[in-house]
């Protein structure tokens, strides 16, 4: 009984392999059919006898996968990796849920190398070949990974589309980051950067959490952008409590990025679901408010629900109220954390903060208007101060996989042959700290290796550089992102000096970063400051 139920588990295992279940339905299909299949074997057909039959069949299909998975015939063999990784999806699900994927990943590639195996199918490449031929046009399509990504039951976001038809979404969204529409957006971002001078200028004297306010700012200039009205967390607090939502919908949304088959499933345990929902609903919200009033500028709702008719059929409401919160979520949890980033290198680093702020008193004499954008070419050394912030703490540290499509003879990257079906990583995080790419000394905060003047090694970093990823689903934001980190960084620093607060500076400060939680965009802890004024 043995031999013929264990066999009838390898031919299971291989059904498996060829037909990797789409859906939950169909794992369970093929699961429940080997299971009654193995109780033609029984000895008896008592429950005692069924029990260890079907017990029999399922450790069989068990050792079935892991021996293949670290056999010599799986087509991921050459590659090293962590033996549990080999094994099993759960090992890289438990790295995402501690929110130390990026660390453990980087980890793993100073123990094994450029390329590791992080899951059974699953292959993180440190190489600056892989930017182009894996992220370039003409590289690899978004993987499976992605279509975790998506709420059930709602019309497709741009994050999760691939070929002709990301490219088609992507026109209307390259029209909403053109220069002219980028020009109309700076006003509703000097608007809430005043806002949040305003509200430090009450919390003088006493301790004040900067994420708190850089999440507010992040978030009201997106609600703004998005969809022509701000969301008034600055003035009235976060009343819906959707940062809150936002960071367990990062989590979930990680998790269930490894197992996109069983997606349906997790969303339906109301735990997992609620804050889908939530965010969906919020979204509808949103859209169904901006449908009834007109926006007094062309926000990017404009761009996406083509108002101006220039295409021949208008984009359906849902999918514009899909790309609309998307474009909510993308462009505020980054750009706070980028933010947040910058202000924790400055006043870890004096002699770096004295120097920008030394630039912005140049660059803005007099008190001048700090929000002027037509300065910003100037602002060289905090330019710097950004991209060396996003070079150390990327905020989506990891990024979400390309997979090499089923059907094709593989891939070559970085001089590797990659097999169909591999899901493959580039991750900033790990690429920014390459001593390939970035010398000297690539763990340490060095604003002055972007100045043209320096003599590091700019054109291989520069390749190697991807903190808005690249090709043709790169940021489409990364110029407004850079926009409102510049004009947020230049008042605040023109207004306040800042200074950890009594009782967070030292360790605590210190291991700030390590409380940066990578699910996809980093989550942050509170950063507690005291901000003095500078009398302008
Ligand atoms: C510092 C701030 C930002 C960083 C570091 C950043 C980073 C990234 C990265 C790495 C991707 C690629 C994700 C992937 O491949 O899965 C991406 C995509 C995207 N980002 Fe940003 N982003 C930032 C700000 C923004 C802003 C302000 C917006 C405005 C709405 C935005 C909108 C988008 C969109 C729509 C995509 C998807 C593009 C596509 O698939 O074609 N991002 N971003």
């Amino acid at each position: 009984m043995f031999v013929q139920i264990g066999l009838l588990a390898v031919f299971t295992h291989m059904v498996f392999q060829h037909w990797e279940p789409k859906d939950v339905t169909r794992a369970l299909t093929v699961l429940l059919s080997g299971s009654l299949g193995s109780i033609l074997f029984a000895k008896s057909l008592t429950a005692s006898g069924i029990l260890v039959a079907v017990a029999t069949f399922i450790a069989s299909l068990c050792l079935s996968v892991v021996f293949y998975r670290v056999s010599p015939f799986h087509p991921l063999a050459q590659y090293p990796g962590p033996i549990l990784n080999k094994i099993t999806q759960l090992a890289p699900m438990w790295t995402v849920y501690t929110g130390h994927q990026h660390l453990t990943n980087h980890k793993l590639h100073a123990k094994y190398g450029p390329i590791v195996r992080i899951g059974p199918n699953d292959l993180s490449i440190v190489d600056v070949d892989a930017v182009n031929s894996v992220l370039g046009a003409g590289g690899l399509p978004k993987g499976q990974y992605y279509n975790a990504r998506q709420i059930p039951n709602a019309p497709q976001n741009i994050i999760g589309m691939r070929g002709e038809a990301h490219a088609a979404r992507r026109k209307l969204w390259n029209r909403g980051f053109s220069p002219e529409s980028l020009q109309g957006y700076e006003a509703g971002i000097a608007r809430r950067a005043s806002q949040v001078v305003n509200k430090l200028n009450e919390s003088v004297g006493k301790e004040t959490d900067l994420v708190k306010w850089i999440n507010y700012f992040a978030f009201d200039v997106m609600g703004e952008m998005a969809f022509g009205r701000s969301f008034n967390m600055i003035t009235e607090g976060d009343k819906g409590g959707i940062w809150d939502t936002l960071g367990k919908f990062a989590l979930q949304g990680a998790i269930a990025s490894h197992i996109p088959w069983a997606r349906g499933v997790f969303l339906k345990v109301p735990m997992f679901s609620k804050h889908f929902g939530k965010m969906r609903q919020f979204g509808m919200g949103c859209a169904m408010q901006r449908m009834k009033s007109e926006a007094k500028v062309k926000d990017l709702w404009y761009y996406l629900s083509d108002e101006a008719g220039i295409e021949k059929v208008k984009p359906a409401v849902p999918e514009v109220s899909a790309d609309g919160t998307f474009a909510v979520v993308a462009g505020s949890d980054t750009t706070a954390s980028a933010l947040s980033s910058l202000f924790w290198f400055l006043i870890m680093n004096p002699d770096v903060y004295k120097k920008v702020q030394e630039e912005i008193d140049t660059v803005y004499p007099d008190y001048a208007d700090p929000l002027n954008t037509a300065r910003h070419a100037k602002l060289v050394y905090l330019n710097a101060c950004i991209n060396e912030t996003l070079r150390l703490h990327p905020p989506i540290p990891t990024n979400g996989p390309r997979q090499v499509p089923e059907g094709t003879r593989g891939k070559l990257v970085a001089g590797r042959h990659i097999p169909e079906g591999t899901q493959v990583y580039v991750p900033p995080y790990s690429m920014h700290r390459d001593p390939r790419y970035f010398s000297p000394e690539p763990e340490s905060f060095i604003p002055d290796r972007w100045l043209s003047a320096s003599s590091f090694d700019k054109a291989s970093s520069e390749k190697a550089f991807i903190p808005f990823s690249y090709g043709p689903a790169n940021c489409v934001g990364r110029q407004m992102a850079k926009n409102e980190m510049l004009m947020f960084a230049s008042v605040l620093l023109q207004h306040f000096t800042f200074q950890f607060a009594p009782g967070f500076g030292g360790r605590e400060a210190e291991k700030w970063p390590e409380r940066r939680l990578d699910y996809l965009v980093t989550t942050r802890a509170p950063l507690l400051v005291r901000a003095k004024p500078r009398n302008t």
